[in-house]
């Protein structure tokens, strides 16, 4: 039984047993009837906690000592670990990370759906769990974030910080030495340019009262060893950014793409900025399964690209196809999975609503020789009407693989129309996803799920569940 030890208005719970994991990654613990979701436990951890936020049924704490540590625990490889918003399960080893994950899907599909999970199938994880991002995305701040040692010696402090957000801080960038997310030359490049931005005093941008001239730095890198730098600055001399973008020409003779944006709005999107190229081309290529994708800076690209193409492999494989399919492709970004599958069907509609999307996924079309695709650019629930299907066929397989937020009720409902054979829907929301997958009970059954995992050491899932339409 837990005891309450208030120290001033602190309140600290002792002894308590960590037992599981919550969905958003903490570990979950009960004192009395109180639900406590403990940042970076591991269950099996015995702590005594302190709480940072109490509602009426659950509370929020920290670890302020840890009295047995869980044999789940392993030691983190980050020096950034703990600050940085980032890969937040590190103290977890891989294999506990990957039970917890089938574990919060199968809760989520049956909590909330209703879904016999019996033959749920293993977790896919990730055949690299470091260096596996294709693209990351820095921000400049004047305002570094500073840990308990910076602030003891406050004397000469660099203020200039080029790094990520720390959580729930818009305007403290903690700054990176090494990111273990992506593949060299990533690290290099970030450090290069910060130390020549310093060196040449180049301002970095005050996020609070928007000044300052570098923004962010985005870097991608593809299979192919192709490299893309995108510079983003607020504004500049030309000869300020002429000597940034030279010095990384120079330097870095492997950048296949080196461009620049100049941002002026207060948000730090590029959607809808011009991309000036500097050296080498506007894009670079990905290749997956023998096919070639070209990214742009704009251009949607699963991040994690070898995981992708296994989660692809899978949701083919759910769908079954014989060769003579109508799939319509919901949500379909630049159209990579139509493009992957298209090889093995009739026809392929895509459907998503960024234009630049669809228009990088009709040139992959083109670029790889595919002329069994179409694609359209609007949102969802206006494009996929009755008279769409009337003009397109009703599709036998449909493949939807929406954002978070899942479907929108009116999609759901046109799919509950058409009847396709089987449905494969591929989420990144295990939450979302079975709400939607409780509308489509009403005519689908599910037959298979399996959960893969894109993001090691978060506590993000994507899952691939196959309806059946019920006959
Ligand atoms: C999870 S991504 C899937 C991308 C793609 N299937 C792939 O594997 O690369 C979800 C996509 O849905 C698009 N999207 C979000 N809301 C939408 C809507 N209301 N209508 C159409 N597309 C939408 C996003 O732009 C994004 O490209």
């Amino acid at each position: 039984m837990s005891r309450n030890r208030k120290a001033g208005t602190v309140t600290i719970l002792p002894n308590l047993s960590i037992i599981d994991i919550a969905e958003e990654g903490k570990g979950v613990a009960k004192a009395d009837e109180l639900v406590v979701f403990v940042d970076k436990a591991v269950p099996g951890d015995i702590v005594d906690v302190k709480i940072v936020k109490k509602k009426k049924n659950f509370a929020e704490a920290v670890i302020e000592t840890l009295h047995t540590a869980s044999d789940m625990r392993t030691d983190p490889f980050c020096e950034h670990f703990g600050t940085c918003g980032g890969c937040k399960w590190q103290h977890m080893q891989y294999d506990a990370q990957l039970h917890f994950k089938q574990k919060n899907v199968e809760a989520a599909l049956q909590r909330l759906a209703k879904v016999d999970t019996s033959s749920m199938e293993p977790i896919l994880g990730s055949a690299e769990n470091k260096y596996y991002r294709n693209k990351l995305e820095y921000t400049f701040s004047n305002k570094r974030w500073l840990n308990a040692q910076d602030m003891t010696d406050r004397e000469d402090l660099e203020m200039n910080a080029l790094g990520f957000h720390v959580p729930l801080r818009f305007d403290k960038i903690l700054d990176i030495q090494h990111c273990y997310l992506q593949a060299e030359p990533s690290n290099k490049l970030r450090n290069e340019v910060r130390a020549y931005a310093l060196k040449n005093e180049l301002s970095f941008y005050d996020l609070r009262n928007h000044e300052g001239s570098l923004r962010n730095l985005i870097i991608r890198t593809s299979s192919t060893g192709e490299v893309m730098v995108v510079v983003v600055f607020a504004y500049a001399e030309p000869a300020q950014v002429n000597g940034l973008m030279e010095h990384l020409k120079v330097s870095f003779p492997e950048i296949t793409s080196l461009l620049y944006i100049l941002n002026q709005k207060k948000n730090d999107t590029i959607f809808d900025q011009d991309v000036i190229t500097y050296a080498g081309r506007d894009y670079i290529f990905e290749e997956m399964n023998g096919l070639k994708f070209k990214i742009g800076a704009k251009s949607f690209y699963q991040t994690n690209s070898l995981q992708a193409h296994e989660l692809y492999k899978i949701t083919k494989e759910f769908a079954g196809f014989k060769g003579d399919e109508l799939v319509y492709d919901l949500y379909t970004g630049a159209g990579t999975i139509a493009n992957f599958i298209a090889g093995s069907v009739k026809q392929v509609i895509g459907v998503e609503y960024v234009p630049t999307a669809i228009e990088d996924a009709k040139f992959n079309s083109e670029l790889n020789g595919i002329e069994n695709t179409v694609f359209y650019a609007g949102d969802m629930k206006d494009i996929l009407t009755t008279d769409f299907i009337a003009a397109h066929g009703k599709p036998d397989v449909v493949i939807t693989d929406p954002p978070r937020a899942g479907m929108h009720t009116d999609v759901v409902e046109r799919l509950l129309e058409m009847e396709a054979e089987k449905i494969v829907y591929v989420s990144c929301n295990a939450a979302t996803q079975a709400r939607d997958l409780a509308l489509l009970k009403e005519k689908y059954e599910v037959s298979r799920i399996k959960p893969v995992d894109m993001f090691p050491h978060t506590q993000h899932v994507e899952n691939v569940v196959l309806l059946n339409l019920i006959k």
